[in-house]
């Protein structure tokens, strides 16, 4: 198998999110948990996204992690890397986006890298280097209010620059108008000036394809799902990959009892939970409870016991923003996610202990903390749920056949958990 696109996903549902986008341009994708192991039975593709849980560790062994992965990829021949992070950028000053980038930029012997978290379908757009989440900058969006990485700056030369070693600079949406030669000449001239990134602006799915045309020149890309989107399709129409039939996955049913799990605390996961209350039974945990002891998630898979057999179930210890300053005052921000990231992992896998063959998660750090516990080392890539999000079939899963939806936190409809069951036959 020689990759024609290596990926690097710091989360598990940006992973599924990017494997979406290229499975849907023509790629066929297989999304892996960590670097996949030798024996793991792999089907013919043209990309492999690995995904890490590195988005919030410590920078160092972010970066170690996404270089193994970077190493397994380049040996599968891939020729490009993308480095996939979230579409809001989400990371603090102490990185992770500017340490893993000037790593994986010095091991592919890059001088300049490609950088946007544009994702004009889902409103992730970049003007002036300027990330807008809807119609309003970062800043003034909800991801102020993000559990783990709040953002206050939606200038991304300034908070790519507060992360990296290498000088950033701007290659602004004027320049990509005028074509793919006039971004060649732009980069050049950054080079130049010994800048070693560049913010790209890009508003249009017409600018990804540019910058997905461009970015095939160099070895390493940094960016979400639109990047994805413009290599994906400059890959197809150079004629290097023979574009493919989309969402292979979807077989045969798998039935059995469904769940749902939320740990995302963002405003649209907030509001698809009570929209859920109308079509499913929904239990809200006590988050001080969970930290107290594993009393609550025991109390918790008792109720769904009691219900799982009647229908589908959604357990949440989603809470406002207010709620969550007030949880993490009491008890840090890292040590109050990562209990309830334990207690959502212990659910998961008391619920497929009980039958549980289909299982949606809403939250990224969540969704990682789940699949880890569950011990799945792989995904192909079936219907789409919404945009980013897709149906799972796991590969190599202790527990055999099963499908998941891993929604990122702030993606898909009001009636997300419904419109994701009925995909998952
Ligand atoms: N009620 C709560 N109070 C504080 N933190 C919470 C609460 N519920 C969940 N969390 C934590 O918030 C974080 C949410 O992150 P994540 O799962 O990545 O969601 P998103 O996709 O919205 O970013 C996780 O670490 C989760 O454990
Ligand atoms: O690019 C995106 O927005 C998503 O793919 C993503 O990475 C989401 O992360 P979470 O919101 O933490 O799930």
């Amino acid at each position: 198998m020689k990759l024609s696109l290596g990926c690097i996903a710091d989360d598990y549902t940006g992973a599924s999110d990017l494997a979406n986008t290229l499975t849907r341009s023509g790629l066929r994708t297989v999304q892996t948990i960590g670097v996949p192991s030798d024996d793991l039975a792999l089907p013919e593709v043209d990309a492999v996204v690995v995904s890490l849980k590195s988005r919030s560790i410590e920078a160092g062994l972010a970066v170690t992690r996404s270089r193994a992965a970077e190493k397994w990829l380049r040996g599968r021949g891939a020729g490009h890397v993308l480095f996939k992070i979230c579409s809001t950028f989400d990371s603090t000053d102490a990185g992770n986006i500017g340490p893993v980038m000037d790593a994986l930029r010095a091991d592919s012997g890059e001088t300049i890298v490609l950088v946007t978290p544009a994702f004009p379908e889902t409103g992730r757009t970049v003007y002036q280097g300027n990330l807008f989440v809807g119609s309003v900058p970062l800043n003034e969006s909800p991801l102020k209010d993000h559990p783990l990485n709040p953002m206050h700056d939606s200038n991304l030369v300034r908070v790519l620059a507060r992360q990296s070693q290498t000088k950033v600079g701007l290659l602004d949406l004027a320049t990509l108008a005028r074509g793919a030669d006039a971004v060649r000449e732009r980069l050049a001239d950054l080079a130049a000036k010994n800048i070693g990134a560049a913010i790209v602006d890009a508003v249009f799915d017409r600018d990804l394809e540019t910058i997905g045309t461009v970015a095939l020149d160099h070895r390493l890309s940094v960016g979400a799902s639109g990047i994805g989107l413009g290599l994906a399709r400059a890959l197809v129409a150079s004629g290097k990959v023979k574009p493919a039939f989309a969402g292979a996955a979807s077989g045969a049913p798998v039935g059995g009892p469904a769940a749902c799990l939320a740990g995302s605390c963002s405003q649209a996961t907030l509001a698809q939970i009570a929209n859920a209350e109308k079509s499913m039974a929904v239990l809200h945990l006590d988050p001080e409870q969970i930290i107290a002891g594993p009393g609550e998630a025991r109390r918790a898979l008792a109720w769904a016991s009691d219900r799982i057999s009647d229908g589908p179930i959604l357990i949440a210890s989603s809470s406002t923003p207010d709620q969550v300053a007030a949880l993490q005052s009491r008890h840090g921000r890292d040590a109050a996610g990562h209990a309830i990231e334990q207690a959502m992992a212990d659910l998961a896998e008391g619920l497929v202990r009980s039958g549980v063959r289909r299982l949606v998660v809403a939250g990224g750090e969540t969704s990682g903390a789940v699949v880890d516990r569950l011990r799945i080392p792989g995904f192909l890539v079936g219907a789409e749920i919404a945009a980013g999000v897709p149906v799972l079939s796991a590969v190599g899963a202790d527990s055999g056949e099963m499908l998941l939806a891993l929604k990122s936190g702030n993606f898909g409809g009001p009636e997300f958990f419904s419109d994701a069951l009925k995909l998952m036959r």
